[in-house]
């Protein structure tokens, strides 16, 4: 006698191979227009709830229109110590750049299926650009609400030729123009810490490549059941982040044991430490835990910058800042590439990536 099919398993495989293996994403499950989410999406209680959310605190904003002024660097250093989140405004970047950008993120998930899976792991002809649904979905037990693009920069001539055309020139634009702010704040958050040579050798070595991803976060149809994106934190030097107008991206305040909003402030960056620089800091900045909630009535978007050392650098606490602070280094040293591996072996799992480089 043949074996009763298994219904629950057999719309689960469906659901996995729409969503994932053809390229529709979560974006193509939410314009079925279906009316809850599919089991798979369903996370753990404590990881889609937030039992404390400070609404009366915010991370700082700050006017960088004067980076030389001294009260601007130290709100920047300071932010980077308590908070590890700041928003920056009167940074240099046109608006006009950012609306270019964000649009040009709609139009590439506005693509068919097909089109946007020629991006895919199987389909891709560079591993650069790579097109993908939640976080890791070959790896992850529970699935995110989320689709995304990610693009590794190597050279203005491969990103021409390899980026989708749909969007290639406004995010290189919003790239170039992101440089300069991205120059500034490493030298403030180096002064901070003491590190008053920065050479094109050190800079290379604490911001040498560039990963700039185009999140989609579509409308679900149970928020509170799922999430857009799970408790992590980066695996760059620091994160230039611009959100649209609609908000759901929240950081942990360790201290208080609860969660603040990011709340979406027009034409501004956000900027977040990343575990990287917690290392070269030997722990003085502070990578901090964010997630992005689900949401039940708009499409969101976010173009997070990664700002990286190379693969092949070898990541550790600066000599510099053991000198300074005579502490002894508590992590040690790792090829960056095998940081990055590691982040991307497990799904999102808080803080726990940094074990890893841990003496
Ligand atoms: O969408 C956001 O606001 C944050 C995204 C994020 O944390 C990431 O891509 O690493
Ligand atoms: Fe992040």
């Amino acid at each position: 006698m043949a074996a009763k099919p298994n219904t629950q398993q057999y719309i689960s495989d469906h659901i996995t191979d729409f969503v994932i293996n053809k390229g529709y994403g979560v974006k193509g499950l939410s314009e079925t227009g279906i009316k809850t989410v599919p089991e798979q999406y369903i996370q753990p209680l404590e990881e889609r709830t937030m039992n404390r959310v400070m609404v009366a605190e915010s991370i700082p904003i700050i006017d960088v229109s004067n980076w030389d002024d001294p009260k601007v660097v130290s709100s920047i250093c300071d932010a980077a110590e308590k908070w590890g989140f700041f928003q920056i405004i009167n940074h240099g970047v046109p608006i006009q750049v950012l609306d270019n950008v964000r649009e040009a993120t709609c139009r590439f998930f506005d693509l068919p299926a097909e089109e946007k899976n020629k991006y895919s792991k199987d389909n891709t002809v560079s591993n650069n650009v790579r097109y993908t649904t939640s976080f890791l979905p070959h790896v992850e037990k529970t699935l995110e609400w989320k689709d995304y693009l990610s693009l590794f920069y190597v050279s203005e001539d491969e990103a021409s030729k390899l980026w989708p055309s749909v969007c290639k020139d406004q995010v290189l634009e919003y790239k170039h123009e992101s440089e300069k702010v991205i120059s500034r704040l490493l030298q403030v958050l180096m002064k901070g810490l003491n590190v008053t040579k920065v050479d094109s050798e050190k800079e290379k070595l604490l911001m040498g490549s560039r990963r700039i991803n185009l999140n989609y976060y579509p409308i679900c149809p149970n928020p509170e059941l799922t999430v857009g994106v799970g408790r992590h934190s980066d695996v760059s030097t620091f994160t230039v982040l611009l959100q649209d107008d609609v908000g759901g991206l929240y950081v942990r305040v360790e201290a208080k044991d609860s969660w603040v909003h990011v709340p979406p402030v027009k034409g501004s960056l956000v900027i977040n430490i990343g575990d990287v620089l917690q290392i070269f800091s030997n722990g003085r900045y502070r990578s901090i835990e964010h997630r992005v909630v689900a949401n039940g009535s708009n499409d969101r978007i976010s173009v997070p910058i990664f700002v990286n050392p190379r693969p092949t650098d070898i990541i550790s606490p600066l000599p510099e800042v053991l000198a300074d602070s005579g502490e002894n280094p508590i992590y040690k040293p790792v090829l960056y590439s095998d940081y990055v591996k590691h982040f991307y072996k497990k799904a999102h799992d808080g803080k726990l990536t940094i074990e890893f480089a841990k003496i």
